[in-house]
């Protein structure tokens, strides 16, 4: 029925204030209220429709993308929004686009490389959106290996230019998302050449396209790669392919903050660590994060609503069936993926914390926590991004059959996600990355240095070697010492492992590449226990609100155990738990899940969703499913029309079998 909240009986049921942990989720009352403003605006706003998405051709969904995009621009700065508020209209628009690259990584990218005299000239452009950038760094042959890319920029003295040149089939860029079709410049990633020698890869800022009719500059060959996974989806996006062919570009187009070539063609590398070529990747891989959360938390919140709704069973006596959120299998599943949604918030923010800081002490040429922030972001990301992916397609079997359905929102939301175990990085080789961090901290165990930060805890390393798990009893799970300690020697011990098998190898690199897999699980361990321990220090930290503590409590204690579950194997051959511990916990597990149960709609409506953003009948806030399953069912366009087209051509033919005798 319409204008009922079907979902009444589940709000009713909260222990907790869910406009206070709404503020918790946001982050402040201020970010609350941005987000609930601005995610009110676009649903109501027809420009950004996006229902019929699935139905358009390619075409028709770029030319959707850069209506909406260019609208969302207008409104930008007739509404003269602040950036905070920018980002969140780009976000709530939910549509991938070349916004989210210029914005997201070519002004960064002159942000972070350009020298002063660089910035004032393509910022005040860019930031106004006379010139259009993107990121181009992939290549045809090499994405994860950066310093395999083979496009050269050669300097040439006698006209003081870059030739950009591309020497090979494999060295086409191909990847950028916007420079299929849109942008009219990119900051390339190239091999720097000056004199014959090769400086290895370094950004340089190219014009593209005519500012007057938007065609290929002379020795610039371009196009869009194709379609992507599923349909619609982040085929809104042009992700594009780039040759070169001798194409020239004035000196002062090199991003030269980091390191210089100057008029006769000397190079002059600066002092600070040449990873910083890689920073704008670094600064995306922390957005991840929170986005991941983002993503995870539609998911939840879909999924969660129709647990809700969704009755089956247990009519036997006449009663009502039940709400298939009661099965404790539902719960389960459900469960630890809300708790991950939170979580990943969490550690989202300590991230950005941790970014915000290494940027400012990178500005006073302090490079002491550049290993570790690039660890963090890359482990995080990873991490949190194939959990979010493995947890769509979870939340979408949890809303059976219907959840197949494209209107259900899962399909797209999926299709959309998935790539981001591959882009900013493979996870693997990310993790891997993590791995390398590991070893390093491990190996320097004993020198002096005692580890900082997020390795911290191996400076225990004697303790943590030894202990053994002190829980007795259930309740003890609640403890958080505990839990921590348990991650915190399951991750030493993996890593400590790792480490020894690999001095056991007189090669070390062959060493590395023989334990790769036992590498990344390592990596792995270490990075749970860094989202359980900030989801730890979140809840031991001031939270106001009535009863959101608790629940929050109740959340992170899910996340813990149910990673302790997943990962038993580890717990249990590092020693760090004993099976009587193990199955203490999945005892906890189920108190918690039955403390959860009556929370749970409150806990996904405090994401503070629209419906227009979740794009999901099965999600819709007041559980009207069913007739709006039907009406979504009858805008299709096959059934326009009660006898389909096709039928005189072969329905009919083949059931009065009177078909044209078949030619082979
Ligand atoms: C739709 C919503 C819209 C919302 C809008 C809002 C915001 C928009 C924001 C952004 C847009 C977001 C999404 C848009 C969608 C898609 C965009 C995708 C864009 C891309 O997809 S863009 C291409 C990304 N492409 C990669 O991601 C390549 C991965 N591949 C690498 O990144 C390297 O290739 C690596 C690291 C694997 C090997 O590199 P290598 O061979 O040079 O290094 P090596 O392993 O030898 O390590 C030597 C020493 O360097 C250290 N080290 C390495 N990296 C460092 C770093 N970054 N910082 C500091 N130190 C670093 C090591 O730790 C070691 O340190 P040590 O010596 O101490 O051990
Ligand atoms: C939707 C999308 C948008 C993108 N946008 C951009 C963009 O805007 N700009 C841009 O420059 N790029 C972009 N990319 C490219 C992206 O960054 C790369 O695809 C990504 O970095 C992975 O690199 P690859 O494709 O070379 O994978 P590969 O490295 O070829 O990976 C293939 C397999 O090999 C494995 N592997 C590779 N190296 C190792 C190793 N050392 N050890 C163990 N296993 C390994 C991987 O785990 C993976 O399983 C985008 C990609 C996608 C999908």
């Amino acid at each position: 029925m319409e204008g009922v909240d079907h979902l009444a009986d589940e709000r009713n049921k909260a222990e907790f204030n869910v406009d206070d942990m709404k503020i918790i989720w946001a982050g402040s009352r201020h970010a609350f209220d941005v987000s609930n403003r601005i995610s009110r605006f676009v649903a109501t706003d027809p420009v950004f429709e996006k229902s019929n998405r699935a139905l358009m051709t390619r075409k028709e969904l770029f030319k959707n993308t850069l209506k909406k995009s260019v609208y969302a621009w207008k409104i930008i700065k007739e509404l003269r929004l602040s950036d905070e508020e920018g980002i969140k209209l780009r976000i709530f628009m939910d549509q991938p686009g070349f916004l989210d690259l210029h914005w997201g990584m070519f002004v960064p990218a002159i942000k972070g490389q350009g020298t002063e005299e660089q910035q004032q000239k393509w910022l005040s452009l860019a930031n106004k959106m006379q010139i259009i950038g993107c990121y181009a760094q992939t290549e045809l042959g090499h994405g994860s290996n950066v310093q395999g890319l083979e496009t050269t920029a050669t300097f040439d003295p006698k006209t003081d230019q870059f030739i950009m040149h591309s020497p090979t089939q494999t060295s086409s860029k191909w990847w950028p998302g916007g420079l299929g079709k849109v942008s009219t410049h990119a900051v390339v990633y190239a091999r720097l050449i000056t004199n014959g020698k090769d400086h290895g890869v370094h950004g340089f800022i190219v014009q593209l396209r005519s500012l007057d009719d938007h065609s290929p500059l002379p020795g610039i060959t371009i196009g869009d790669i194709g379609m992507k996974f599923g349909n619609g989806a982040y085929n809104s996006m042009d992700n594009g392919f780039l040759m070169f062919n001798q194409f020239r570009i004035p000196r002062d187009q090199m991003l030269m903050r980091l390191s210089k070539v100057t008029r006769e063609g000397k190079y002059i590398a600066s002092d600070v660590p040449r990873q910083l070529v890689y920073g704008t990747m670094v600064s995306v891989r922390q957005t991840i994060v929170s986005k991941a959360s983002d993503a995870l938390a539609r998911a939840v919140c879909i999924a969660t609503r129709y647990s809700a709704v969704r009755r089956q069973f247990g009519s036997e006596n006449g009663g009502i069936e039940t709400q298939v959120i009661d099965y404790k299998t539902q719960q389960n599943r459900l469960f630890p993926l809300l708790a991950s949604a939170y979580a990943f918030r969490f550690v989202g923010e300590w991230l950005k914390w941790l970014y915000t800081d290494v940027t400012q002490r990178l500005e006073a040429s302090d490079f002491v926590t550049l290993p570790e922030a690039h660890a963090c972001t890359a482990g995080l990301k990873s991490m949190t991004t194939s959990a979010t992916s493995d947890g769509i397609e979870e939340c979408r079997k949890l809303c059976g059959g219907h959840g197949y359905l494209w209107c259900s929102g899962l399909p797209e939301l999926f299709a959309v996600y998935v790539p981001a175990c591959t882009y900013e990085g493979d996870n693997v080789v990310l993790q891997l990355q993590v791995a390398r961090f590991l070893m390093k901290t491990v190996s320097q165990l004993g020198s002096g240095k005692a580890p900082a930060g997020t390795t911290a805890y191996m400076g225990r390393a004697q303790h943590l070697l030894q202990c053994r798990s002190g829980v007795q009893k259930a309740e003890d799970w609640l403890n958080p010492s505990m839990v921590l300690e348990a991650f915190e020697s399951r991750a030493l011990r993996m890593a400590i492992t790792c480490a020894k098998n690999l001095s056991k190898f007189e090669n070390q690199e062959q060493g590395f590449s023989e334990l790769l897999a036992d590498l990344v699980e390592a990596a792995i361990a270490h990075c749970q226990l860094i989202v359980v321990s900030k989801f730890i220090a979140k809840i031991e930290g001031e939270i106001e609100g009535k009863g959101v503590k608790k629940q929050l409590k109740n959340l992170c204690y899910i996340y813990a155990l149910h990673l302790l579950h997943k990962h038993l194997g580890d717990f249990l051959s590092t020693n760090s738990v004993t099976p009587e511990q193990a199955s203490l916990a999945s005892h906890q597990l189920r108190s918690l899940y039955s403390q959860v149960r009556p929370n749970a709609v409150a806990l996904v409506d405090a994401f503070d969703y629209t419906d227009h953003y979740l794009g999901s009948v099965l999600g819709r806030y007041d559980g009207n499913v069913y007739p709006k399953l039907f009406e979504e069912a009858l805008k299709d366009p096959l059934n326009d029309s009660v006898v389909p087209d096709g039928y005189h051509e072969y329905i009919r033919p083949l059931i009065k079998q009177n078909f044209p005798s078949a030619k082979l």
